[in-house]
């Protein structure tokens, strides 16, 4: 796994939320494996990972109502075997465990301490079994302060599948969560695992194979992802020796004035870094100066407003837009969007670009309709403002929902920016990125994306795949810049960035 980022190990791309886990778990049953024995597997893993962690030997267990405690009495009791000194304390009675968990708590031999009282001070170590896939409420009362007082002890916390009060659909923490240092979880990892302000406190995720097998996935057809060139590297446009720059597309970027031609540099920039056959910067005539003498491989062209515009996009061969960086809101700029739409060309919309349809995104939806493909990408801000005054987007949805939601209310893929930017598609697939280094929030680094995403349309690369590839390697070129990066750097990193993702792509054909 060449491109495994962040703090995971061993997962697979696919992420799966709660429900869709209950199928994994359920057909998995259903062919053969008792579910004790998926779940003896799971405490061994966990039990595993306690076991590899320094200076530890006493290991305070925390068992929850459901098979979240399941899996940590199964981890007690091998850890027991194993001779660390283990205390387990259950939240709630032992009468009342139901199913596997009765099973696994049938087989605990050692004491049971209430969690309420226990204290967590004479460990060395915690292991959160409280809740997993099964949290359906904010947590209240002794769970809450369990959950506190965890946090506050200052142990090394091992969670069981997630941090207890993580959501695993959607990463927000409901009444409290405790941050782990490890987070053991099964099968797959789940959107909680990746967004924010869930992957925050998962310290690293480990993901255990607990035998549930992946033919289970043909039912759940799972529709969201980690972006990682798993997902979208068999889109990707390699350069081959038989192409030529006119296959490799034409994209324009449109720029502003004078004052506020950077931001179209910097985009245009990324464009041909991505691998665009040929970049046209259109500009009017007071920033003509600044485009060509910036960078010798751009064209530049003469378009003061949305009629020129129209004038130049009648050449057929160009095959992406860039709409939105420095452009400036308001009518000019929703009519230079109107210009751009054609079956056979691929839009991009940013920053100038959406705010002009502030509180309209049906215009916008309308507007769009005619294009090869669209794509927007607004950070939150932008996002908000677009769908002001509408209820398109249900409301205090996590990032996951609200970015589908767009998705299909504009008939666009919509990547909504962030440290764990979400890219959706009309048809439900999305994207949750993890390789956004901290310092990649800079000025200007959205009109590079902007711009490397218009360089991967105009290459013809569908646009779901076009948009997560585009956040992946702003990502990852961020990372190459290394800390004190400024925008400028990151198209002048991503040579180094496709060397190796050519590579590990040739490596996966062959
Ligand atoms: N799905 C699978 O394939 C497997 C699941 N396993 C484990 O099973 C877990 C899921 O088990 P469950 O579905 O029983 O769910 P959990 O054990 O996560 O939680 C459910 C229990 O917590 C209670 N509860 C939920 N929210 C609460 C709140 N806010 N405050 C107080 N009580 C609350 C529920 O009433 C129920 O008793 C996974 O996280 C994983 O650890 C493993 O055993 C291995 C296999
Ligand atoms: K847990």
């Amino acid at each position: 796994m060449p491109f495994r980022q962040g703090d995971a190990e061993g997962g697979m791309s696919e992420l799966l939320d709660p429900g869709e886990m209950a199928i994994a778990d359920r057909t998995t049953i259903a062919q053969g494996t008792p579910g004790i024995t998926l779940m003896d597997r799971a405490g061994a893993a966990v039990a595993d990972v306690v076991a590899r962690r320094p200076l530890t030997s006493r290991v305070l267990v925390l068992c929850g109502p459901g098979n979240n405690g399941g899996d940590g009495f199964v981890a007690a009791r091998i850890l027991a075997q194993r001779g660390f000194r283990v205390r387990l304390a259950l939240l709630g009675s032992i009468e009342a465990l139901k199913g596997d968990a009765a099973l696994a708590a049938g087989r605990w031999t050692g004491p049971v301490e209430d969690a309420v009282q226990a204290d967590l001070s004479q460990a060395d170590l915690i292991v959160d079994a409280l809740f997993g896939a099964g949290l359906a409420r904010d947590l209240e009362g002794d769970a809450l302060a369990l959950v506190e007082r965890m946090g506050e002890s200052g142990k090394p916390v091992i969670a069981v599948d997630l941090p207890s009060g993580v959501d695993g659909a959607t990463g927000a923490v409901r009444g409290a969560a405790a941050p782990a240092v490890e987070t053991v979880t099964f099968f797959r990892r789940k959107p909680g695992h990746l967004l924010l302000p869930g992957r925050g406190l998962c310290g690293k995720v480990r993901v255990a194979d607990i035998g549930i097998p992946d033919s289970v996935l043909a039912e759940i057809a799972p529709r969201t992802s980690a972006n990682d060139p798993d997902l979208w590297g068999a889109h990707f446009p390699v350069p081959t020796v038989e192409g030529h720059k006119y296959g490799r597309g034409h994209a324009v970027v449109m720029s502003g004035g004078r004052w506020t031609a950077g931001a179209a540099r910097l985009a245009a920039r990324g464009c041909l870094r991505a691998g665009a056959g040929l970049v046209t910067v259109a500009c009017p005539e007071g920033a003509a100066l600044v485009h060509a003498a910036s960078y010798a491989a751009l064209m530049v062209r003469h378009v003061e407003n949305s009629g020129d515009l129209s004038d130049l996009l009648v050449d057929h061969r160009y095959s992406s837009v860039v709409l939105g960086p420095g452009l400036g809101v308001g009518d000019e700029t929703r009519d230079m969007v109107e210009a751009a739409v054609a079956e056979h060309r691929s839009l991009v919309l940013d920053a100038d670009a959406l705010t002009s349809y502030a509180g309209a995104p049906q215009a916008l939806a309308e507007r769009i309709a005619g294009a090869k493909a669209a794509v927007i990408t607004p950070h939150e801000g932008e996002f908000a403002r677009l769908f002001a005054d509408t209820d398109l987007i249900p409301a205090d949805a996590d990032k996951l929902t609200r970015t589908r939601a767009a998705a299909e209310a504009l008939k666009a893929v919509v990547v909504l920016k962030g440290a764990d930017t979400v890219v959706a598609a009309p048809d439900g697939r999305a994207s949750i990125a993890e390789n956004a280094p901290p310092f990649l929030a800079t000025a200007g680094a959205g009109d590079v994306l902007a711009g490397i995403l218009g360089g991967l349309l105009a290459q013809g690369m569908p646009a779901f795949e076009a948009a997560a590839a585009a956040v992946w390697l702003h990502g990852e070129a961020a990372r190459q810049a290394g800390p004190g990066l400024i925008a400028d750097d990151l198209p002048e990193a991503l040579p180094k960035v496709y060397a190796a993702l050519f590579e590990a792509l040739g490596a996966r054909a062959g």
